[in-house]
């Protein structure tokens, strides 16, 4: 059997939004124009599909407004969808760019225990290291022993540093040492893993502001990204931990990860319509080479269902 190929996997990972949302298309054929009947189901599906009520709201909006010359079967409204959809992903597809100076650029990365925000830092290691780019890692999250070692596999695997501390030791000095270390080095990017501790706000809250003090000493602008990690399985759910935070830790953009078997991809284009938050890249399985930016055209036309 042949190697699945990048777009395979994102067929896979919005295979069941484009499903649904294929179920509730199926036989709708008007004249020129969408009646409010048809522009109801189609929002409706919209919303099934994860899309989220206001990326719903709005494709049902552009929708009554267009004018199908050649009438709206299944294929024209689909293909509408797709550029509405589109037109929703586009400004938020933003890979990450390495462009500090002095560096390293320093990436917090964080997430909620079990959204595969370790796994997500090695392959966004990799990314990075395929475009030439030098890195290096930091276990701030020294809540779990088991967080350090899982990070330290991945990054001898990789093929990077890493600079961690002991655990229940002090995330801030594990940062302070890295970037020391990293800038050192000349290392251009610092990918630090952080504790996901969502169950405590205040800890978390006053975590990242200790590590951001420390790391403002060093460097005025540093942290220079914050990626919150995102379960794109938990569908709504991922949509209020972005809410939770962005408040908490000022997040500068997201990460959807396991964006393949049962993801419900639909939330992808529901946290881009609500918050606009840069979406650097997508995750569609458990391989180094399974994270990359995404193109928001493609993801928009398997959404729909347009091949
Ligand atoms: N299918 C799939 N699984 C993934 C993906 N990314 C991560 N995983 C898996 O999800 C599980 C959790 O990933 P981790 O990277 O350990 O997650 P974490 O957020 O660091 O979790 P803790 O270490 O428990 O805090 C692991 O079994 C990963 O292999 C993905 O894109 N697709």
């Amino acid at each position: 059997m042949s190697e699945e190929t990048w777009s395979d996997r994102v067929f896979g990972g919005f295979r069941k939004t484009s499903e649904r949302l294929s179920e509730n298309l199926s036989g709708i054929v008007s004249k020129t124009r969408l009646d409010d009947d048809q522009l109801d189901h189609l929002e409706d599906a919209l919303i099934l599909s994860d899309l989220g009520p206001r990326a719903a709201a709005r494709i049902r909006a552009r929708l009554a407004n267009e004018r199908f010359e050649r009438g709206a079967d299944e294929q024209a409204i689909r293909e509408a969808v797709a550029a509405e959809i589109a037109a929703i992903l586009r400004p938020v597809a933003k890979p990450i760019d390495i462009v500090a100076f002095p560096r390293p650029q320093v990436i917090l990365v964080i997430g909620v225990n079990g959204s595969g925000k370790t796994t997500t830092i090695a392959k966004l290691a990799h990314l990075f290291q395929e475009q030439d780019y030098s890195v290096m890692l930091a276990a701030g999250d020294t809540f779990r022993a088991a967080a350090i070692d899982q990070l330290g596999i991945w990054a001898e695997r990789v093929g990077v540093p890493i600079v961690f501390g002991d655990e229940g030791g002090d995330p801030a000095s594990v940062v302070f040492d890295a970037v020391q270390a990293a800038t050192e080095e000349g290392t251009d990017a610092l990918i630090v893993d952080t504790a996901g501790r969502l169950q405590n706000r205040r800890e978390l809250m006053d975590e990242l502001a200790k590590i951001r003090r420390v790391l403002g000493r060093l460097n005025p602008e540093a942290p220079h990204d914050v990626v919150l990690v995102l379960d794109a399985t938990n569908g709504q759910n991922a949509l209020q931990q972005i809410e939770i935070f962005k408040e908490v830790a000022g997040v500068t953009g997201l990460i959807m990860t396991k964006l393949d078997g049962t993801a419900r991809g639909g939330v992808l284009v529901a946290a881009a319509e609500q918050y606009g938050l840069p979406i650097h890249a997508i995750g569609v399985g458990e391989r180094m080479e399974d994270l990359r930016p995404f193109d928001p055209d493609l993801v928009a036309r398997v959404i729909a269902g347009v091949v």
